[in-house]
C-alpha cells in the first residue's frame, strides 16, 4: 500500500505505462517497415527502369528499418512538463500517430526538445518541470525530476541526484555510447546552432567534443535537408578511434553517415610510415605546387605539333598549339579529361589546316581546267545540272567537297593523332606523377624551391619504395589534379582530432565539402608528431579562410579532478596558453609505481590483476610507447587490458588506465610530452604510472 503511494514508483508506473506504448508503436512501424519491403521485393519489375525503382524503393525502406532499430535501446529518456500543463516526451526519435495532436515523441533534435536541454532555473522556458527516464530493456526503472520553475517539489515530483552523475558513473564498454539523455547547455548550443559554415570545438581532455561532434552531424542530418541530401561524412584519425565511435550515430537513428579515416578516403591503405620529419615535410602545401608545377611540364609546355595525315605532314604553329593548351587548362578539368578538350582543339586546327590545303589544291586544279577549256568549271557543272533539272541547286565552291565533320571524327579516332597527343599532353595516373616528382631530384629542385636540400634530400625515395601513411593525400592530391575532383563529396564534414591534420590532408577533406559546411573538433595540447600548425587560425585560414566559429567547451566529464591536477604542469609546459579544465568527477589520487627493466611486464599484470579484482567488470586500458607494444603483448598483457600504442590512444578512455614509463612515451616521438598527456588524460576513475627504473 504505501508503495503505491510512493510518488517515485506511481511516476515510474505512469512512465511504463506511456513508454510502453511508445515501443508498441515502434514495433508496429517496424513490422510496417519490413512488410513494405518484403513487397517492394516480391514485386515484379517490367523493365530495367522498374527494376532501379523498386532497388531505390527497397533500399530506402531499409534506411527506415535502420532508424527504427537503431532507436530501439533507450528510446525516450526525456520528459517536459511546461508551466502551461503540457508533456511532452523526448527521444531518439520521433513517434506520432494520425490521431493525436501531439507527437507522443518528440525527436531531441526538434525545437520542441530544445528546453529539455537548455532550460535552467533562471531560464526556465516555460518549462515548470524536466524529467529523466532512465530504461532497462524496454522498461522505465527510474524517474528523476529537476524543477525549473522555482516551485515547491509536490508529491509528483521525484526530484534525483541528477542524472548526468548516473550517466558518468556507468562503466565504459570499449565503445562510446550516445550522451544525447544528458547534453549539457554548453554542448547543446553548438549542436543545435543555426551556423551552416565552419563550426569549431576546442576543450581540453574529455571535454565532450567528440559527443558535440558526433551529435552535430545527427543535428544536421535532422535540420538541414541539403547538407543531409549530399551526405555526412565523420573523419577520425584511425580505424581504432573509429570504431570506438562507431555505435553512436547508430543508436541516434542514424545509419548513413560515412565514418573514415584520411586513407579510407583516398582508396589507399598503406601500412608504412616514414620518419616525422618527412612526413611533416609530405604534409606542407608546398607539395600541392610542386605537383601543380610538375603536371603543367606534362600539358604542352612548348612547342608545336606534327601529325600524318594519309600521306601529308599537317605542322601547327607553336602559337596555335599554346592557344589550345591555354583553352584546355582554361576549363578547369582535370589533367586527363582537360587532355580531350586538348586533342579536340587540335584536331580543330588540323581540319582547318586540311580545308585550307585542300581548298588550296583545288583552286589550282579549277584553275588549270579553266586555263584548258577556257570554261569555268563551276559554269559547267551548272550547265550540267540545269540539264538535269536541278535549277535551284546551290553554286558549289571547290571548299565544299571537303567534309569538315567527318575529316575531324577521323582524326579523333586516329592513332597517329592519338599518339601525337601523347607526347605533347600524355595521360597520367595519380602514383606516376607522385613518383616523377619524388624519385627525381632535379625535379625536387625545380618544383620545392624553398625547401632546403637537405630536406629535398630526405623526400627523396627510390620508385620501388612502397607508399607511406604521409603519400595517402599527396596521392590523392595528384589524383584531384589528374582526374578532377572526387566523386564522392559531403554536404557537411565534421572531424574529430582535427589537429592532428596536415595541410595535404586539409586539402583533401576540403576537396569533399565543396559547401564548406563543417565541424571541426579537438585540441592542440594533443596534437601529434606530424601537424604543424599551432592554432586553429594557422591550421584553417589556407583552405576555410579566416572566417569559422569558435566555441570552447570547459567541463571535463570524463578526467577526474585528481588526474587533471597531476597534468597541469605537464599542460603549461605543451600549451602554457590553456586554462585548465575543470572536471564533473571526482576519482582517486592518481599513483606511481617503480618497477626495473626485467620486472616491467610481471609488474604491469599484477596491477592489472590487482585493479581486475577489486573492480570486477571496468575496462582497464595499458599506454605505453609504441616501441614498447610487441614487448607487451608479447607478455600477454591483452588477456587483462586493452593494450593500446601512445600514437593510438587520442579519443579514447578506459575506467582505469596504466601509462607505461612516461619516459619512454616521451622519448619515442617529437610530440613525446603531448602523447604523455593524452595517455595520461584516458581515464574516468583510476591512473597508476608505471616507471622503470634501472634496478
Ligand atoms: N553531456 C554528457 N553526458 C554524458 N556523458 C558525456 C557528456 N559529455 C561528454 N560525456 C562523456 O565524457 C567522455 C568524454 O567525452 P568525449 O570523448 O566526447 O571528450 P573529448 O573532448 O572528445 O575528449 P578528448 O579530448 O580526449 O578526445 C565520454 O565518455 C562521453 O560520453
Amino acid at each position: 500500500m504505501s508503495q503505491v503511494n510512493d510518488p517515485a514508483v506511481r511516476q515510474v508506473d505512469l512512465e511504463r505505462a506511456h513508454v510502453s506504448t511508445l515501443y508498441e508503436l515502434l514495433t508496429e512501424r517496424l513490422s510496417q517497415a519490413r512488410a513494405h519491403r518484403a513487397d517492394v521485393l516480391r514485386a515484379p519489375a517490367e523493365s530495367a527502369g522498374e527494376a532501379y525503382e523498386r532497388e531505390v524503393a527497397a533500399e530506402r525502406l531499409a534506411r527506415e528499418i535502420g532508424r527504427l532499430r537503431g532507436a530501439e535501446d533507450g528510446l525516450a529518456f526525456g520528459r517536459v512538463d511546461g508551466a502551461d500543463g503540457t508533456t511532452l516526451h523526448i527521444g531518439r526519435i520521433g513517434l506520432q500517430t494520425e490521431d493525436d495532436d501531439l507527437p507522443l515523441l518528440v525527436d531531441w533534435r526538434a525545437n520542441a526538445a530544445r528546453p529539455f536541454y537548455e532550460a535552467t532555473p533562471v531560464h526556465p522556458m516555460g518549462l515548470r518541470r524536466r524529467g529523466h527516464l532512465r530504461l532497462e530493456e524496454r522498461t522505465v526503472v527510474a524517474v528523476s525530476d529537476e524543477l525549473l520553475d522555482g516551485s515547491a517539489p509536490s508529491a509528483e515530483d521525484v526530484v534525483g541526484d541528477g542524472p548526468l552523475a548516473e550517466a558518468l558513473s556507468m562503466r565504459r564498454t570499449g565503445r562510446m555510447q550516445a550522451a544525447v539523455a544528458t547534453l549539457q547547455a554548453e554542448q547543446d548550443e553548438i549542436i543545435r546552432s543555426a551556423h551552416r559554415g565552419v563550426t569549431v570545438v576546442q576543450g581540453g581532455p574529455g571535454t565532450g567534443k567528440t559527443v558535440v561532434a558526433l551529435h552535430r552531424a545527427a543535428y544536421v542530418l535532422y535540420a538541414f535537408p541539403r547538407a543531409a541530401e549530399h551526405g555526412v561524412l565523420v573523419v577520425g584519425p584511425n580505424a581504432r578511434f573509429l570504431d570506438y565511435i562507431s555505435q553512436v550515430l547508430p543508436s541516434l537513428g542514424e545509419s548513413q553517415v560515412v565514418l573514415a579515416t584520411c586513407q579510407e578516403l583516398a582508396g589507399v591503405l598503406p601500412d608504412t610510415l616514414e620518419p616525422f620529419d618527412v612526413a611533416r615535410l609530405k604534409g606542407g602545401s608546398a607539395l600541392a605546387g610542386a605537383l601543380a608545377g610538375l603536371m603543367r611540364f606534362r600539358q604542352a609546355p612548348h612547342g608545336g605539333f606534327a601529325v600524318r595525315v594519309g600521306r601529308e605532314w599537317v605542322r601547327l604553329p607553336d602559337d596555335v598549339v599554346a592557344t589550345a593548351r591555354d583553352a584546355a587548362v582554361a576549363t578547369g578539368l582535370g589533367h586527363n579529361r582537360a587532355r580531350q578538350v586538348f586533342k579536340e582543339l587540335l584536331a580543330d586546327a588540323v581540319t582547318d589546316a586540311l580545308q585550307r590545303t585542300t581548298g588550296d589544291i583545288l583552286e589550282r586544279f579549277d584553275a588549270e581546267v579553266t586555263e584548258l577549256t577556257s570554261e569555268n568549271l563551276d559554269q559547267m557543272v551548272a550547265a550540267d545540272l540545269h540539264q538535269l533539272g536541278y535549277d535551284d541547286a546551290p553554286a558549289t565552291g571547290p571548299a565544299d567537297e571537303f567534309d569538315a565533320d567527318a575529316v575531324r571524327a577521323g582524326l579523333l579516332d586516329d592513332d597517329h593523332v592519338d599518339r601525337a597527343v601523347e607526347m605533347l599532353w600524355p595521360r597520367l595516373v595519380p602514383g606516376d606523377l607522385v613518383r616523377a616528382l619524388l624519385t627525381d631530384a632535379d625535379a625536387l629542385t625545380e618544383h620545392l624551391p624553398r625547401l632546403t636540400d637537405d630536406e629535398r634530400s630526405r623526400l627523396l625515395r627510390d620508385p620501388g619504395d612502397p607508399w607511406t601513411d604521409a603519400d595517402v593525400p599527396v596521392l590523392d592530391e595528384a589524383a584531384s589534379l589528374i582526374d578532377g575532383p572526387p566523386e564522392r563529396t559531403y554536404g557537411h564534414v565534421v572531424v574529430d582530432e582535427a589537429q592532428e591534420l596536415t595541410a595535404m590532408q586539409w586539402r583533401m577533406i576540403v576537396r569533399r565539402c565543396p559547401a564548406r559546411a563543417m565541424t571541426l573538433v579537438g585540441d592542440f595540447a594533443q596534437a601529434g608528431p606530424v601537424a604543424t600548425a599551432g592554432d586553429w587560425k594557422e591550421a584553417l585560414r589556407p583552405h576555410l579562410g579566416p572566417r569559422f566559429n569558435l566555441h570552447t567547451l570547459s567541463v571535463s566529464y570524463r578526467t577526474t579532478q585528481e588526474i587533471l591536477d597531476a597534468t597541469r604542469d605537464l599542460l603549461a609546459r605543451i600549451a602554457p596558453e590553456q586554462t585548465p579544465t575543470r572536471s564533473l568527477r571526482r576519482g582517486e589520487t592518481p599513483r606511481t609505481v617503480a618497477t626495473p627493466p626485467h620486472a616491467l611486464a610481471a609488474t604491469v599484470t599484477r596491477e592489472l590483476e590487482a585493479q581486475t579484482a577489486a573492480y570486477p567488470g571496468e575496462l582497464l586500458g595499458v599506454i605505453c610507447a609504441d616501441t614498447r607494444l610487441d614487448d607487451l603483448m608479447a607478455a600477454g598483457i591483452a588477456q587483462h587490458a586493452r593494450v593500446v600504442p601512445a600514437s593510438e590512444a587520442r579519443g579514447l578512455e578506459f575506467d582505469g588506465v596504466v601509462v607505461v614509463s612516461p619516459e619512454e612515451i616521451v622519448a619515442a616521438r617529437p610530440s613525446g610530452e603531448r602523447d604523455l598527456y593524452v595517455a595520461l588524460t584516458r581515464a574516468t576513475k583510476r591512473l597508476c604510472t608505471m616507471t622503470v627504473q634501472p634496478a
